[in-house]
């Protein structure tokens, strides 16, 4: 798997209590993923270093964080321990209003409205989700450096989006589900279609198969698998011969698992490794030629990915970015996000209107923003607005 993925943080990496303001929450049908702000580091920066140029702005930094939506329990307990939803908020002059409310996003916004309020005494104020995707991909790939990249020949390629010329592209956020948006600018967007069979399908799937613990396990099985021990080859119908005249070459899938059926084997006898490898790959193949299909519907020439589905895994990257390739004839391209997963708990933040600058710039000349990143498990520089 690959190394660059943002993991959840380690309280060793967390900011000081104190300093923690602003709280923002996606809770999704697999996972609740959470965005706040610190201030906490810069306290210690040389007023020099701050690149916040107003002066009713607070310098500070987001972090992400996620729980899986079935153990809320432990979200909220972190929520309680931390005081997450109350402090820092009068100390740096955020509006007073703002406390015990929070902003959430995704179903369960809804779901668990009642258990935020009973157990931590936290209205959440309610984003919609769709909006919220938008909005977080919207900053992310316009405002954070090194963000998006394409994934080609097992090599991540960071791209330069040209901010005149993003729109309209096709977001797909491939969570439980699949969404498919087309964004046409800040706050203009359609969704144009969906898939059920996304990453809830690939983890429900491969838990019963394989019977592995958990949806890592099952990353790293599909990591040392090979698919062609259970998929149909084109070469397994046409005796080991290419059928270039429909451009599919031998060892193109012609039915995913369909060896399964006159292999006459018991589940047991294939290695779950082998199995993952399959699964992982059907899904991948089909989201990546849905999007390529929608991306035509509309001309679009770009797509990004997003989701936790994704988990920067570079089969998965791979299989995806073929699809497009493979469809659109080199036509369109395939986009990743290092913030992936947490699209929506941003795009859920931007909802308090207080972010003012992004980033703040470099935290050191010296060192590579992204090798930089990678320690700090993606937390994002930015200014945030107090009041005047
Ligand atoms: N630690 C994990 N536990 C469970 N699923 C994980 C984990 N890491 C990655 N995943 C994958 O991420 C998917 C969930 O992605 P994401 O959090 O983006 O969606 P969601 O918000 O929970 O779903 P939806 O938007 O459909 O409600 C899971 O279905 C699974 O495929
Ligand atoms: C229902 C949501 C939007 C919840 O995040 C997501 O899981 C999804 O887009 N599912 C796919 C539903 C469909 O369009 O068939």
């Amino acid at each position: 798997m690959e190394g660059d993925t943002i993991h959840d943080l380690t309280l060793l990496n967390s900011p000081a209590v104190d300093d923690i303001s602003h709280l923002a929450l996606d809770i999704g049908g697999s996972l609740i993923k959470m965005v706040y702000f610190s201030t906490s580091r810069e306290k210690s920066v040389d007023k020099t270093q701050n690149k916040c140029s107003k002066d009713n702005l607070v310098t500070g930094r987001l972090y992400f964080l996620k729980f899986e939506t079935s153990k809320i329990n432990e979200c909220l307990d972190f929520i309680s321990s931390k005081q997450l939803h109350c402090r820092g908020v009068q100390h740096y002059g955020f509006p007073a209003s703002d406390k015990n409310t929070i902003k959430a996003t995704g179903g369960g916004a809804f779901k668990f409205a009642d258990l935020f309020k009973e157990k931590l005494g936290i209205s959440l104020d309610k984003v919609e989700e769709m909006g919220s995707l938008v909005s977080g991909a919207n900053f992310l790939i316009k405002s954070v450096p090194s963000e998006a990249f394409t994934y080609v020949n097992g090599q991540r390629n960071y791209e330069q989006i040209d901010h005149n010329d993003l729109y309209p592209y096709l977001l797909v956020n491939i969570g439980s589900g699949v969404s498919m948006i087309k964004v046409d600018g800040d706050g203009k967007f359609e969704r144009v279609s969906g898939t059920s069979v996304g990453g809830g399908t690939f983890w429900g799937l491969g838990k019963l198969l394989t019977k592995c613990k958990s949806f890592d396990d099952l990353l790293e099985m599909s990591h040392q698998g090979n698919n062609r021990v259970i998929d149909m080859l084109v070469g397994d119908i046409y005796g080991g011969m290419d059928y270039l005249k429909i451009g599919l070459t031998s060892t193109a899938i012609a039915s995913s698992f369909g060896k399964a059926v006159s292999d006459n084997k018991e589940l047991e006898e294939y290695r779950p490794e082998d199995v993952a490898r399959s699964l992982l790959r059907m899904i991948s193949n089909n989201i990546g030629q849905i999007a390529y299909l929608n991306a035509l519907r509309f001309g679009l020439k770009k797509i990004f990915f997003g989701g936790f589905f994704i988990r920067g895994h570079a089969y998965t990257m791979d299989t995806i970015s073929v699809a497009v390739d493979f469809w659109s004839k080199g036509e369109a391209k395939a986009m990743f996000l290092r913030h992936e997963g947490f699209l929506g708990a941003l795009g859920a933040f931007m909802n308090y209107q207080l972010v003012e600058e992004f980033p703040c710039g470099a935290r050191d000349n010296n060192q590579n923003p992204l090798v930089e990143d990678l320690k700090d498990n993606g937390i994002i520089e930015c200014c945030l607005r107090a009041s005047n």
